[in-house]
């Protein structure tokens, strides 16, 4: 039979600690709703004693949220506890009450100023406590890493006859490495009397990078529950990514015996989007599972590699984490397989001899910017064949926007040396660039999705717009277009759809059409 892991989310209260990423109430309860849409098993929805924000958070969560266990947080101490079981009134026989208690000589000495038999009276006394208001109990010895292991033995025997269900050994500092936290756990394992009647739970922070390493180590070592957060945020260097876990666990199933969990990973890439945007951390783009990089290979031999299959080198299939398909940016880095398949994808039919003419122009712009896009390399298309294409092209743009101004734009567009120029208004900046172009070019489409990304970083970071747009053709159209400016990057993304409209009427059709995939 296979053995269930658990995962509990403590991005609302230890991902929280981290400075900078305080969230609303409404903002936790969005965060809330999308781990239960994840599969989450247990929620750790704040810290009730230490403000009415808090309070108020675990309480509503508590009262929402229908398919998670929902945790909060206490000190060794009876009002944090009181404040804890209060908060959670509304999770019923879903509610925990984790408490937690320093146990290294360090914290024990310097911090709490107790000798360890008192350690063990309060760890005792305060399980106990707990269990007078809820049967779910977990309690965690801070710095257990750091915690000689006959004492931490101690206090887990002695906990577990105080009615603790999970047992979590913290790294509070991360400070353990993979052979050592094997070490402690099997020991936990093989030395804790009772440790058949609870939960072995880890919770590793990310000091020294081996967060991921130590709580997979813990699992090899027969922990059953993993603690952590999404995008790994929270104190210092921040907790364990439990996206990480999760897919580690999952794409390498051989080596942690027969291991299962609740947990949607489809649903990663949009929990990692709304933490990032509830509590403001933003991503790194090659973060793994979850960066803007992770899925994206702009070499050459790599992007010929994943054109012929993607294992090559993709060890998950993005979809299985949410992502739509792989990347394949064009840079100067990029071959010939892969301009080739993306003149392809754009409806370009060239004959070799062609191809080796726009992949030698190609790699001229690619030195001398960061991605070519795709309307780049239909211009470079255009531009060494000589060819009369009837596309449209972005001559000038003005607009006047401002909360007093009614949005207007004039776009200048050229068609086969041709100028043309027109001018509307609009709901916004944006809208009315569109309108504007439609004007000129006659093709009316509707914005279906629109997006807009920092593309290099810093004041003058480019930005790049995507957008979708349907033309009443068979799939909707995607354009991309970037600038310095963000209303030219909209209007050089939506012309970009239009001359794909055009080229999809013009040219047989290709399998797949989504700009920038494969
Ligand atoms: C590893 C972790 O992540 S632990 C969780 C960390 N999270 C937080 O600290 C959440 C935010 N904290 C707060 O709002 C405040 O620190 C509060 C409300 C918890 C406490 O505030 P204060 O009463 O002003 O105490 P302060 O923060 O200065 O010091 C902590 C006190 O708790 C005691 N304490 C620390 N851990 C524990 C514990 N597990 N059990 C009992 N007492 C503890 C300390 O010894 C110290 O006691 P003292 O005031 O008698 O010296
Ligand atoms: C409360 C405990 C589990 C904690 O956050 C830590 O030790 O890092």
């Amino acid at each position: 039979m296979s053995d269930q892991i658990y995962f509990f989310d403590t991005t609302l209260r230890d991902g929280e600690q981290c400075p900078g990423a305080s969230m609303n109430l409404r903002e936790k309860l969005e965060v809330a709703r999308q781990m239960e849409r994840l599969g989450m098993d247990v929620i750790e929805a704040g810290f009730p004693c230490i403000s009415d924000g808090d309070f108020e958070a675990v309480h509503t969560i508590a009262r929402e949220i229908k398919k998670c266990r929902i945790a909060g947080l206490a000190r060794c101490v009876k009002a944090d506890i009181e404040a804890a079981a209060k908060a959670l009134e509304p999770a019923g026989e879903r509610a925990r009450i984790h408490i937690f208690l320093a146990t290294s000589k360090l914290h024990m000495q310097f911090k709490l100023k107790k000798a360890e038999s008192e350690i063990l009276r309060m760890a005792a006394e305060g399980v106990s406590y707990a269990k007078q208001f809820v049967q779910d109990v977990e309690f965690s010895p801070e710095d257990a890493s750091r915690t000689d292991l006959d004492f931490l033995t101690k206090v887990v025997e002695t906990v577990i006859d105080a009615g603790a269900t999970t047992v979590n050994i913290p790294d509070t500092v991360g400070y353990t490495t993979p052979d050592e936290f094997y070490r402690i756990i099997r020991h936990l394992k093989e030395n804790v009397p009772n440790i058949g009647k609870a939960v072995i739970s880890v919770h590793c922070h990310n000091d020294l990078g081996l967060a991921v390493a130590n709580s997979l180590a813990a699992v090899r070592a027969g922990a059953r529950q993993v603690e952590g957060t999404i995008n790994g945020i929270g104190e210092r260097a921040g907790n364990v990514a439990l996206e990480e876990v999760i897919m580690a666990l999952r794409t390498r199933a051989g080596q942690f015996g027969d291991v299962t969990d609740n947990i949607n990973t489809k649903e990663i890439v949009r929990t990692s989007r709304i933490v990032a945007r509830m509590s403001g951390m933003q991503v790194q783009r090659s973060k793994a599972i979850v960066g803007e990089n992770a899925f994206a290979h702009s070499s050459g031999i790599h992007q010929h590699g994943i054109l012929n299959c993607r294992e090559t080198y993709e060890v998950m299939d993005p979809q299985a984490v949410g992502w739509g398909a792989t990347e394949l940016p064009l840079t100067k880095h990029s071959g010939r397989a892969a301009v080739k398949s993306r003149l392809e994808q754009l409806g370009h039919v060239l004959t070799e001899e062609e191809v080796n003419t726009v992949f030698e122009r190609f790699k001229k712009v690619g030195d001398s910017k960061k991605f070519v896009y795709d309307d780049d390399l239909s211009a470079i298309v255009d531009d060494s064949l000589h060819a009369s294409t009837g596309l449209w092209e972005l001559d000038f743009l003005q607009f006047v926007a401002g909360s007093h101004a009614r949005p207007t734009a004039t776009v200048g567009l050229l068609k086969e040396g041709k100028k043309f120029e027109d001018s509307s208004t609009g709901n916004g900046a944006v809208d009315a660039v569109i309108k504007a172009i439609e004007r000129i070019t006659r093709r009316k489409g509707t914005l279906k999705g629109y997006s807009v990304n920092a593309a290099s970083e810093g004041k003058d970071a480019l930005g790049e717009v995507t957008v979708h747009v349907d033309f009443g053709q068979p799939k909707p159209i995607v354009g991309k277009g970037a600038s310095t400016d963000v209303i030219e990057a909209s209007a050089r993304a939506y012309l970009n759809a239009v001359n794909r409209s055009i080229r999809m009427e013009n040219m047989p059709q290709p399998n797949n059409l989504d700009a920038g995939t494969i």
